[in-house]
């Protein structure tokens, strides 16, 4: 076997987010095919592994997968070789490349559905002679498939077997184990057995021992591990150590939709194996002596009533939001209370620029800090509270929005409150900042319909009647004696509570590295 340097471009696709001009330069300038026997060589493109050979013979596989192999027939005359069959396999879908006493082996996820994707695999032999260089080579291969992303990550799976439908055990076993297990993630399963049991195992979790919490679940998981690792004595460093991530198993799945795009448990699990660290803002909630972690979103009004005033009618599926928006708008639209807000940008034009700037500029990354680096904040509990308590006296610069005749008040940390709902479409992981949308309770119902109408194609920002801010805290306390209250889906009592914002305190793993996969406001 030789090997040749290859310094034309193979691909004109745009690069994937990861690689810098100078990676690319240095890509130019580096070998980057290898030539196995005489027939086939692989070729590291900016975007994908291109396969020149006859692939067929070689084990290849089903010819007909889209999402991973694209088939066109390629004159490799550069390299020398014949005109063969070329399929090029996105950088994004390589998990693994090892070589061993049977050859290298590159393990790749390819579309078995429209929605899931399964492990497939390609070998081919290599001789004594050329173990360095192919050792070279397949470090090339995965440092341009992983970027920023770690290999082989040491994951904490846990698994509600009451999520959703009450299937996550098996979801997990068909869809995403095989992926965890291609790519060489170390993998630690543990069942919940209990209400709480999350944030009893986050808890007491060896921080060290794992780069990830991935919960096999709905929101209601991904809440209690952040919240188990806000209890530990040293709550800042393993929120900013261990980072939270979903596998879709239960009805709303928001985490999975925002991080990686999709409610696919094998899609997911893919952007779990590339999915990048990165900081998320947490809010703390306090309300009577109790201090919580929220990561998704606070609802109060017409949503928190659909959201938990319908637990009986679960059989419905996701209809049963639906129906119960209905019967409510029939018969109450307003819940009044009073509502305090620090807002920091207070337009929607305003919100529109800070989306902009935000989702332009460099994403400044924040890496794991290393132990040493990290040492000064090992001890740190929970960030103090600038504003104080939902006890204390009401800061004076918080601006009374009146709220006598609210109809919706929702408030979100994540842009995707559940499938085709980009509720909060201005929302991003970092910003420092909860957006905050409220509703009047005294307009036309048939304006509120319209809003329910918009909201999956994004009309439903620039609605007149829909007010948005974002904010740093706030304040609100309910004026009736019973109702709703939602926290990440969760109810917590009806009574005052008052939640303030600490940028980057938690950390999820994302599919950008810095923005939501999610469409911005319009
Ligand atoms: N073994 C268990 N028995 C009972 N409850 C549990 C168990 N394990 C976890 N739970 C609880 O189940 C709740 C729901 O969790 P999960 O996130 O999986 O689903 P969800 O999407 O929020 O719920 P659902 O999909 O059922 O609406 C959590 O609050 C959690 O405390």
């Amino acid at each position: 076997m030789s090997s040749t340097a290859d310094h034309t471009r193979t691909s004109s696709a745009s690069h994937p987010p990861w690689i810098t001009e100078a990676q690319e330069t240095q890509l130019l300038r580096e070998e980057r095919t290898l030539v196995v026997g005489q027939t086939l060589s692989l070729n590291l493109g900016s975007e994908s592994l291109l396969v020149v050979g006859d692939l067929l013979a070689l084990g290849f596989g089903d010819e007909n997968s889209s999402l991973t192999c694209r088939r066109f027939f390629a004159l490799s005359a550069s390299s020398g070789l014949e005109t063969k069959v070329t399929h090029a396999i996105a950088l994004y879908n390589i998990l693994d490349a090892q070589l061993s006493a049977d050859g290298l082996t590159i393990k790749f996820a390819k579309h078995s559905s429209s929605n899931d994707i399964s492990v497939t695999s390609i070998r081919y032999p290599i001789h004594g002679e050329e173990k360095e260089i192919v050792e070279a080579w397949t470090k090339r291969l995965l440092d341009l498939a992983y970027g920023d992303a770690r290999k082989h990550k040491r994951l904490k799976v846990l698994i509600n077997p009451f999520g959703g439908k009450g299937n996550a055990a098996n979801l997990y076993k068909k869809h995403a184990a095989p992926i965890f297990a291609a790519a060489r993630c170390h993998v630690d399963v543990q069942h919940t057995t209990h209400r709480g049991h999350a944030t009893e195992i986050a808890e007491q979790i060896d921080i060290n021992a794992y780069d990830a919490i991935v919960c096999c679940s709905g929101d209601g998981l991904p809440y209690e591990v952040f919240n188990g690792l806000g209890k530990r004595f040293d709550a800042q460093h393993a929120l900013s150590k261990i980072a939270v991530a979903m596998i879709p198993c239960g009805s709303g799945n928001a985490m999975a939709w925002n991080l990686s795009g999709t409610g696919s448990v094998s899609v997911t699990a893919l952007t779990i194996v590339k999915g990048i660290h990165t900081p998320l803002d947490l809010v703390s909630i306090t309300q009577g002596n109790t201090r919580t972690l929220s990561f998704l979103s606070q609802a109060f009004g017409i949503v928190a009533e659909c959201d938990l005033g319908t637990e009986k009618y679960r059989w419905m599926g996701a209809h049963r939001f639906t129906f119960g928006f209905l019967v409510r708008l029939l018969h109450k639209t307003v819940w009044p209370c009073d509502l305090a807000v620090k807002v920091e940008i207070g337009s929607k034009n305003a919100i529109k620029h800070h989306y902009a700037a935000y989702t332009i500029k460099d994403p400044t990354r924040r890496e794991v800090p290393d132990d040493e680096e990290a040492s000064g904040q090992q001890s740190q509990g929970l960030p103090p509270l600038k504003y104080g308590t939902v006890k204390d006296k009401l800061p004076e610069d918080w601006e009374i929005i009146p709220s006598e005749t609210l109809g919706n008040f929702y408030a979100g940390n994540m842009a995707i409150v559940s499938k085709d709902t980009n509720f909060f479409p201005a929302a991003v992981p970092n910003d420092g900042l909860i957006d905050i949308v409220t509703v009047d309770g005294t307009i036309p119902r048939t304006t509120t319909l319209k809003m329910m109408d918009q909201i999956s194609d994004g009309g439903f920002f620039g609605m007149p009647d829909v007010k948005v801010c974002k904010a740093s805290a706030y304040r609100l306390t309910p004026r009736e004696k019973e109702g709703y209250i939602s926290v990440d889906g969760e109810r917590i009592p009806f009574e005052p509570f008052q939640v303030e914002v600490h940028q980057g305190l938690g950390t999820v793993l994302s599919k950008s590295g810095y923005i939501y996969e999610a469409s911005g406001p319009k």
